[in-house]
């Protein structure tokens, strides 16, 4: 089954849009042990709310090899749970190196498969993602347009919509799949944008962070969803990881409510 079909179907049998991030910080602990214990607590908790997770790469790299080790038995947890996992790296480079990034992080070595990609180098730098992805079942998630303030620096002027032109583009080589490998990121802190980008990129999967600590809410997010309630993940980490503290049932009922609230989004 491919990380797309896997989230899917996770979303129509459990009745969820929520992508949970797990973004350990070293300063929330009080030592390396408590926060592998707190983390793999959290993924347990919270995974009958969840349609993947989604650990991002920056806060296991700056653990060093325990960090990489962490993100393992992470992805095996997940696994267990029947959960799929989506790697944020954010990766992009020249071809060659992009080459060698997706061997990395979408060749199923680290139990992840699917990885959040950067277009800036150009539309043929996402080739070596996109091929090795296809070719494992995996997805990439291409940058379209970011949750954060400064995204329009860079990202405004039409610049987003020639991206998610690029992800129609890709996608239409898969034309028997429901969701195509080639998926999207859409901060889910531009809710008036979302029904525009769905409709550029009818069958991407579509990637909505920023829920719960930069402010976006779910109920503002019903314009990601396809008519059937599919299609898209809201994503939240701290607002989930760190809901109350360290205490690790308030972060199952933090991954409740946004559930609840999403699908309460879409009956209204
Ligand atoms: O690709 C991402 O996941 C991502 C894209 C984006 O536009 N904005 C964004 O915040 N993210 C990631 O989503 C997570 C958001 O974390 P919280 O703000 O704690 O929910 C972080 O891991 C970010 O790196």
């Amino acid at each position: 089954m491919t990380f797309a079909h896997a989230v899917t179907d996770r979303t129509r049998r459990l009745q969820t849009r929520l992508c949970v991030g797990l973004d350990p910080r070293l300063d929330a602990y009080r030592d390396a042990a408590h926060l592998r214990g707190h983390t793999l607590d959290v993924l347990e908790a919270t995974a009958p709310y969840a349609a993947c997770i989604k650990p991002q790469l920056a806060f296991y790299e700056a653990l060093g090899l325990e960090g990489m080790k962490l993100l393992e038995e992470v992805c095996a947890a997940a696994r267990t749970l029947g959960l799929p996992v989506l790697l944020d790296g954010k990766r992009g480079d020249i071809g060659s190196t992009a080459q060698a990034y997706a061997q990395g992080w979408l060749s199923g070595q680290h139990g992840g498969s699917a990885l959040t990609v950067n277009p800036f180098l150009g539309f043929e730098t996402l080739t070596p993602f996109v091929d090795t992805a296809r070719a494992n079942g995996g997805a990439v998630f291409v940058l379209v347009k970011t949750s954060n303030p400064g995204q329009a620096d860079l990202q405004g002027s039409g610049i987003s919509e020639r991206v998610a032109d690029e992800v129609r583009r890709l996608n239409a080589a898969e034309p028997q799949s429901e969701y195509p490998s080639v998926g999207a990121v859409v901060g889910a802190t531009h809710p008036g944008d979302l029904a525009a980008f769905r409709a550029l990129m009818p069958r991407a999967l579509l990637l909505l962070p920023g829920l719960g600590a930069q402010g976006a809410r779910a109920s503002d997010l019903s314009g990601a969803f396809d008519p059937g309630g599919t299609g898209a993940l809201a994503s939240a980490s701290r607002g989930v990881q760190y809901a109350q503290g360290l205490d690790v049932q308030a972060s199952a009922a933090a991954a409740r409510s946004f559930r609840d609230e999403l699908n309460a989004a879409l009956k209204q």
